[in-house]
This record gives C-alpha cells, structure tokens and sequence, in this order.
C-alpha cells in the first residue's frame, strides 16, 4: 500500500487539528517513517510521540552530511523505534552486525547506485527493507513498464529468502518530489509487493479532497478477494489478539471503518453493519491489517459492552479463558464484588495486597516441580493483575511494555537490585532491616538496638527497661485474623459435607495442584509406595522404637478400683477411641515424624480404625515415608488431602473416607480452623487433640551456654515458616556472650538452604535480657511455650519451677530436634500459650475413660440417706425415689 513519512522538522504544522487526526488514522494501517532532521537531537521525537502516540515508526535520518554513528541508531532503536533507515552510502562506515535485521532499512537512490543488485546480495539477512528511490518525473501517474520490470527483479532479489525473524523483505518506493501521486502507481507497486512511500500532506481521508491520495481507497486497491460477493473476509480480534468472530468488510464499510475508527462491517443481509448501534456492544478500532496473501483482513478492536457474539459471550467461540477472564472478573469485582469477596478485600486493603504479592513472589522462587511453579505463578500472577486493575492498568498496558522492552537491543547486565541479590551479603540485611521497620510499626515495645543491622538477628529487649503493657505484649503470639480464616474454611467443609470424594477431588485439584482418580488408599499398601532406603527405614524404625517405648508406657491398662465407704466400690477403666483421623501436614515440609507422633499412641491405645490425611505429592502419590509410618501402625486408610478439606472429610466421613471419632495433628491455620468448626458442630460428632499451630521454642540460657549450640536450637525451629517464633531469654549474659550468640545466629542461618524463611522468621523473634533466673522462669511460665529448652548450669534443676511448656529439653545435649523425630516424646504439642491447659499428644489423647459402680445392699443402705438428701435440696423427687424405693424394700 504506502509508507507514510512525516517531517519532524515541521512540528508546528503537525499540531494542527487535521494532522493529528490524519495521524491517528494512519496509526491504524501499521509503520510510519519518521524523518528527522538530525540524529543529534533526541527530543523531537519524543515531544512528537508525547502528542502523537504512534505505535510502529522507523526513524529516516534526512541530512545527507550527517554522521551516522552506531550509537546512534542502538539509542534509537532502544527507545522503541522500530527500523532504522541507513542511507546506502553510509553503511560501509558502520558495523551494524549485531542488530537484528528485522530493525534495520536502507535507503537506495536507484540512479546513483550503480551496482544496487550486488548491494542488496551483499545486505542479504542484514536488513529488512529497502527504500528506493526512483529516478522519475515527479509528475507521472504511472510507472513505465521498463520501470516497473527492472522493480520486480529487485523485489525477487531482495525477497528471494525469508527473513532471519520470518517475513519478507519490505520495498518502499519513494518519487522523489512527488507532487501528484496516484493511487495507479500504489496498485502498480502493491502487484509486485511494493508500497509507496508518500508524504503526509499528500493523504486524505476525505473523498472530495482531489489530487491529494485517499488512505481508504488506497487499502482497498490492494485487496484482493476470491468471494463471488466481492467481500473481504475479516477476523475480529480484541487487543489481545483473541479472536472474537468472523465478518466481512466491502469497499464501503471499510471506508466508514477507517473514518470513524469504530467496528464497521458488511452484513451480507443487512448491508453496512455499525457493530454496536443497537445493542450498544460498540467497538473502538485500533488497528486494520490486511494479511500475507491480501485477501483477507483482520480489525483489532477494544469491545465495549457485554461482548462481540450476539449470544453476549465475549467471542463467537464462548468466554474468553486465562488472563482475559481474570482481568475481566477482576474489572467485575472492583466495581461490584458479591460479600465477603476476597478480591474485593484486596483491592480495599493494599497493605493486604502488598504482602500477598511479597507471599507469592518468595514462593514462586521456592517452586521446584513444573505443577509447583505453575500453581505458584497462577498466584502470583493473580496478585500482580489485582494491584494493576485496581489502579487501572489493564493487560494491554503490561503486554506493550513487555513489547516495547523486546525492542531493546543493548543488553542489560539483568543483575538483581541489592535488596533482592542473594549472591550479595546486604540481601539479607536490607531484608531484615525492612522486617524490622515494619515490625516497629505493630510491635509496641521499642527495640534497645538500632534497627540498621547488617546481619540476621533478632529483636532484642531488657526486662528491666520495659513496662508491663510491653512485657504483656511480647508474651503475645501473631493475631490470627480467626474471621477471615473462618470464613474461608467453611465453605470448603461444606463443600466436603454435600458433595463428598467429588468436592475433596477438587479441592486438591484446587489447593495442591493435584488431580486424584481416588482420594484414599486402603490397606494393605502397596509395597512399591512405600519403599524406602535403607537408612531411612532404619532411621525410622529406630524412632518408631523409641516412641513406641515411651507411650506404651504411659498406658495403665489395669483398672482402678476404690471402695470409697463399705459396700461402695468405684472403679475407672480406659478403652480406645475407637475411629481416630491423623492429619499430618505437606505444604511447606512433608512431616512423615507427625505420622510416627500420632499414629503410634493410636495403636499403642488399641484405635480400631486408624486413618492418616496428608496432602498428596505433586504426582498425586503419597508420600512414602509416610505410608510405611501408616502400614506400621496397622492404619486402615491414607486420604491423598490436605487442609481444611481433609479434615471435613475425616469429621463428616464421604463415600470413600470414613467418618472418624476424633482427628488429632497439626497443621497451618486452615487446618486448625476446621478442627476448631468440627469440635463446635454437634452433628460431626467429633472432637480433636488441642490446638497445634505454627511452631514454638523458648530458650532459657545463662553464662554457661555454649553460643553455638543455642543459635541452632533457635534456628531449628525457625525454619519450621515465617510465622515460626523462637525466644531467647537470657539470664544475665555478659554482652561478649550475646554477641557470640548473635554472630552464630547470622552465621548459621546465612547458609541454611530455607534462609529464606528463618531471614523472615528470626526478625519476628526477640531476645529479653533478664537479671535473675526467677524472672526468666516467670516469665516462660507465662508464655507457656510449645518447647521450652534450658541451656542453663544445673538445668535439670529448674525442671520443678515449669508450670507451663509443651515439652522441656535440658541441658546442652537434648537439641529439641531429638523430641522431634526420635528420642520417644511426642511433638504434637501446644502452641499460642496453649500449654497453659492443654498437654501435647500422648497416649491418654487416644483413650476414654469409664467409671463403675457396684453397691452392696450394705452399701446402699449406709449411702442412702445421704443420696436422698441430696435429691431433696434439688427437688428431684424420682432421684429419692429410687434410693427409697430399696431401702423400704430393705425395712421389710
Ligand atoms: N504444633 C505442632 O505440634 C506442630 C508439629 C508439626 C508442624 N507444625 C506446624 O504445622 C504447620 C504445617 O503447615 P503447612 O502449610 O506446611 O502444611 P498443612 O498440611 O498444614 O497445610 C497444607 C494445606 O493447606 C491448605 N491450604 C493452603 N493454602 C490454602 C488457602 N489459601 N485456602 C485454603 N486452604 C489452603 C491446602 O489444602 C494444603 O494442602 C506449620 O506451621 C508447622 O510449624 C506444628
Ligand atoms: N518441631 C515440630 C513441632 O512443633 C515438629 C517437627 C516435625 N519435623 C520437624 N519438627
């Protein structure tokens, strides 16, 4: 068709109403050749691009004794030109090697360049168009037919291979001085896959303008069509490239198209068709391409209203999927979102939305397996598109920038900013210092230290500089927001309830990226799933001993018996809980220890029905460790489910899982919340362990602690999550001590493969100085820690002064990561002061116990006026009754 060329040089006349609006039409049918009259001056293109954004335009360098240097053209093209035209006789002074082809022009006076064809052999796959200029009477209206056959031989030449990118060579022709240009000469040249390149002032759009070129006639004299009906097949597409359906376009509705910029088609029964005019599903078009072989069209346009298919789905083809539907659920939400929308707290709460971005990139980067990184990238992507919509930047403004950057040819270095660098030292310490800003904020208690620590390190206090409201609140945990999770958690139970082994098939799909034929596997399992190595069976075979050992006997199995007066025995038995669900967690560690924590006290208490929940494998199999624990303990069952939804199916039971007495274990806080819903609903019939959330340890230590050994006790627990929280309490240590302490923490958490999760965790944490050992004991007794480990002198002495801890570790050799995995407690434990009333699992957790009577007729007899008083003083006349009715018997 034509290139058009606009002079940069005459930017006042440009500004006028008629150019802008020529511009914008002209940004409709593709590139634009910008001449510029000298590289030096950057600024005129931009100002030209600020008032008239243009999509695609090749920078034409006019003044012939300009230097043209490689620099030049890079920064040019680096800013999103999209060719460069070198005049010929410059490209011998330039190495433009490394540019692509698809970016470079060259401009050919076809009288002066003698050997043109040998040029343009030479230039083969280095550029990727060439402007020639002809060597004509500016007056013609057509081209001679020597002309137009020496054009067709260079057209053959230069388009005689594809380009490196794919395409074809592009030939622009330029008449020099042209002052009567013809729409003949744009047909000639469109024949032979040439366009004419035309000056600005020389376009039209008005039809009554004469001796000037009309844009619409002149795409329509380069069409073609094969249709009996003489019209042009067109796919509609939204900005996305999404098709959205098949029209057709004839001389007259393309005129009308280009005039007004809107979607006007050819109805082939009711003629010209202004899509939108009666439904009001109008549409703005952006841009008119005509395809390879000139016979059909393509109208990218932006849809208004409900959509483009008269049946008002987005497309002829059904809803759009992906992207297009979340932005556009996303667009819904924010402007009216059902209640209790989540997306509509997001877009209300950015401090919310900041963290959850913050959540979803760390995962993103912890993803391994191929589910993984899509399930972490669909979250994250979801995130970023919410913070976009709510600030009103739709996907095709993300989608030019990415285009606008694939225009860059000077390499970045790519080098992450220092913040983000973990190659670099000050990661970390820019991490921490930015968890610790926004822990000033919620925290109460101000820190002793200066918050621009360079290393990992805790929160640090002194007990005797702070108040009591302080104390009071570093004794607190995290605020679970227990609403939002509720809430979150229910409808998933429900979910389970009504539909069953359907529902729990899906929200796997939906929650672990895994998508089951079955949710359970019965016993026997197959050896296969649960084979292991050698030294891992070992590992826990000799763990499972031990613990066996200290449960079993924590079982009296006798019953107790007690004659409380003569004639009055009383007697207490314990019998198992007879169906008990195990839930053991998989989303940041698979835990096959809480398998061996839960289901050995199960068995050891005789449970008839032991079933273990733990989310499947990325694969959809178990985990193996976890199966062998399972087949150990004589469980019956082993549901392929996590969170909320497997516990819903332990309480409710579904057409494959069955209904359980009782569930026990711990888990995130999704699973602690439906333990909490069964425990409440009267027709789950159901109770649970205790509450065990995110995991806990106090240290107590004095002068005598080895630093070291304190510092990975710490850290032990603070990979657990980023909601994991590790105290130290430190009794009188000299300042070289805590300072040894600290370096160790910095220097063993620096090197640990989750640094990134103890760089989030350990900040959250606090160390508070205490003087004597009675203020740190007072103060673990009320913090009632989940672990509580004593790296004191003589630290099996304190052991009387605990009234409140999970499970006490003592002295430098009992690491809590022996309570974890195999010396023979449990670490099921309670979490969040819990263990002020609560114990951790054992073996009593899997019992109930029954009481007995037996009274002699004796018995009765010296008990029973003491009963019928009793019943007197509440009015309960049948209670009396009972016992009277036996002693009158007696009195006979
Ligand atoms: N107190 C104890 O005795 C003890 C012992 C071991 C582990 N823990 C703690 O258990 C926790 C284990 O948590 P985890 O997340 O690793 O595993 P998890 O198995 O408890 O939770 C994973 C499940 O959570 C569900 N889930 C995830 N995101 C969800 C969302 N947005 N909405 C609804 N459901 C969602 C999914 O179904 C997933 O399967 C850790 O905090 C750890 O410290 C505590
Ligand atoms: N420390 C956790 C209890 O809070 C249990 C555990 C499992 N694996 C390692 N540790």
């Amino acid at each position: 068709m034509f290139l058009p060329t606009i002079d940069l040089s005459e930017q006042e006349k440009l500004s006028n109403a008629h150019f802008t609006d020529l511009i914008k039409s002209l940004n409709l049918l593709g590139d634009i050749i910008l001449n510029i009259p000298t590289l030096a001056d950057s600024s005129l293109v931009k100002k030209f691009l600020e008032t008239h954004p243009i999509d695609s335009y090749w920078i034409n360098p006019i003044k012939e004794q300009e230097f043209i240097d490689n620099d030049s053209i890079i920064r040019l093209l680096d800013q999103g030109t999209e060719k460069f035209i070198i005049p010929s006789s410059k490209i011998l002074s330039l190495n433009f090697d490394y540019i692509p082809a698809d970016r470079l022009a060259i401009s050919i006076n076809l009288d002066q360049s003698k050997d043109i064809e040998e040029l343009i052999k030479k230039l083969t796959g280095s550029v990727s168009a060439y402007l020639i200029t002809l060597p004509i009477n500016s007056s013609t209206k057509s081209l001679s037919e020597d002309l137009i056959q020496n054009l067709i031989n260079l057209t053959k030449l230069a388009q005689k291979s594809l380009l490196p990118s794919g395409g074809q060579t592009r030939i622009g022709i330029i008449i020099d001085n042209h002052n009567s240009p013809s729409i003949e000469i744009i047909q000639q040249l469109s024949e032979i896959s040439a366009d004419l390149v035309v000056d600005i002032g020389s376009l039209t759009l008005d039809p009554t303008d004469k001796g000037l070129i009309n844009i619409s006639e002149s795409l329509i004299c380069t069409l073609k069509t094969d249709r009996s009906d003489g019209l042009f097949t067109t796919i509609v597409s939204d900005e996305r490239g999404e098709a959205l359906g098949i029209v057709y376009s004839s001389a007259e509705s393309i005129r009308e198209a280009l005039k007004t910029r809107t979607g006007i088609y050819q109805s082939r029964k009711r003629g010209l068709w202004h899509k939108g005019a009666t439904s009001g599903a109008v549409q703005k078009l952006n841009k008119v391409q005509v395809d390879c072989d000139g016979d059909s069209l393509r109208f990218i346009v932006k849809q208004y209203g409900p959509g483009f298919c008269h049946l008002n789905t987005r497309t002829c083809f059904g809803n759009s999927k992906g992207l297009t539907a979340l932005e556009q659920t996303l667009q819904n939400r924010k402007e009216s979102a059902p209640p209790g929308s989540y997306t509509a707290k997001l877009f209300q709460n950015p401090d919310l939305l900041h963290s959850k971005i913050m959540e979803e990139a760390d995962e993103l980067c912890s993803a391994k397996t191929k589910d993984e990184i899509a399930w972490e990238a669909a979250d994250l992507i979801y995130f970023a598109l919410v913070k976009c919509i709510a600030n009103e930047v739709p996907l095709t403004d993300i989608e030019s920038q990415l285009d606008k950057r694939s225009k860059i040819i000077t390499r970045r270095p790519g080098n992450a900013k220092p913040k983000w660098d973990v190659t670099s030292n000050e990661t970390l310490s820019v991490q921490n210092n930015e968890n610790k800003q926004q822990e000033s904020q919620t925290k109460p208690v101000s820190t002793s230290l200066s918050t621009k620590s360079e290393t990992i390190k805790m929160q640090k206090f002194d007990l005797s500089e702070i108040n009591v409201t302080q104390r009071t609140s570093l004794l607190q945990r995290p605020i679970i927001k227990s609403d939002d999770i509720m809430a979150r958690v229910r409808p998933i139970m429900d979910d389970v309830r009504k539909k069953g082994d359907a529902a729990l098939i899906k929200l796997t799909e939906k929650f672990d990226g895994v998508k089951l034929a079955s949710p359970v596997i019965s016993a026997p399992f197959p050896p296969e799933a649960m084979a292991l190595d050698e030294s891992t069976r070992l590992a826990i075979d000799r763990a499972y001993d031990n613990i066996y050992k200290f449960h079993d006997a924590q079982y009296d199995r006798s019953t107790l018996v007690v004659e409380t007066m003569p004639g009055v025995v009383c007697s207490r038995f314990s019998r198992p809980i007879e169906r008990v669900g195990l839930y053991v967690p998989g989303g940041t560690a698979i835990l096959p220890s809480t398998a061996l924590m839960l289901g050995i006290p199960a068995k050891v208490a005789g449970c008839k029905q032991i079933v273990f929940a733990s989310p499947p494998r990325k694969d959809g199999t178990a985990v193996p460790e976890i199966l062998y624990v399972a087949h150990k303990v004589g469980a019956s069952k082993v549901v392929l489910a996590g969170g909320s939804q497997a516990v819903a199916a332990l309480a409710y039971g579904t057409e494959s899982v069955p209904k359980v007495d009782k569930i026990c274990g711990p888990g995130n806080q999704y699973v602690t919340a439906a333990k909490m819903v069964v425990q409440n609903d009267s027709s789950a019939l159901t109770s649970i362990d205790m509450p065990a959330g995110p995991s806990e340890l106090l240290v107590i230590a004095d002068n005598t602690s080895n630093p070291a050994y304190v510092a990975s006790d710490l850290l032990s627990q603070a990979e657990h999550g980023v909601d994991s929280q590790v105290v130290l309490v430190a009794v009188s240590l000299t300042s070289e001590h805590l300072a040894k302490i600290e370096h160790e923490i910095h220097a063993q958490a620096s090197i640990l493969p989750r640094v990134n999760i103890v760089s989030q965790s350990i900040p959250k944490s606090f160390i508070l100085q205490v003087d004597t050992l009675e203020d740190a004991v007072k103060f673990s007794n009320d913090y009632a820690p989940e672990h509580l480990i004593l790296h004191l002198d003589k630290a099996e002495s304190l052991l009387e002064k605990i009234e409140n801890a999970g499970s006490v570790f003592v002295g430098p050799y009992s690491p809590e990561s022996c309570g974890d995995y195999a010396s023979g407690t449990n670490h099921t434990l309670p979490t969040y002061g819990y263990a002020r009333i609560y114990s951790g699992v054992n073996t009593l957790t899997f019992l109930k116990h029954i009481t007995s009577q037996q009274l002699t007729k004796e018995g009765l007899h010296n008990l029973g006026t003491t009963v019928m008083r009793l019943a007197e003083v509440e009015e309960l006349e049948a209670h009396r009754n009972a016992v009277q009715i036996r002693l009158k018997d007696m009195e006979v």
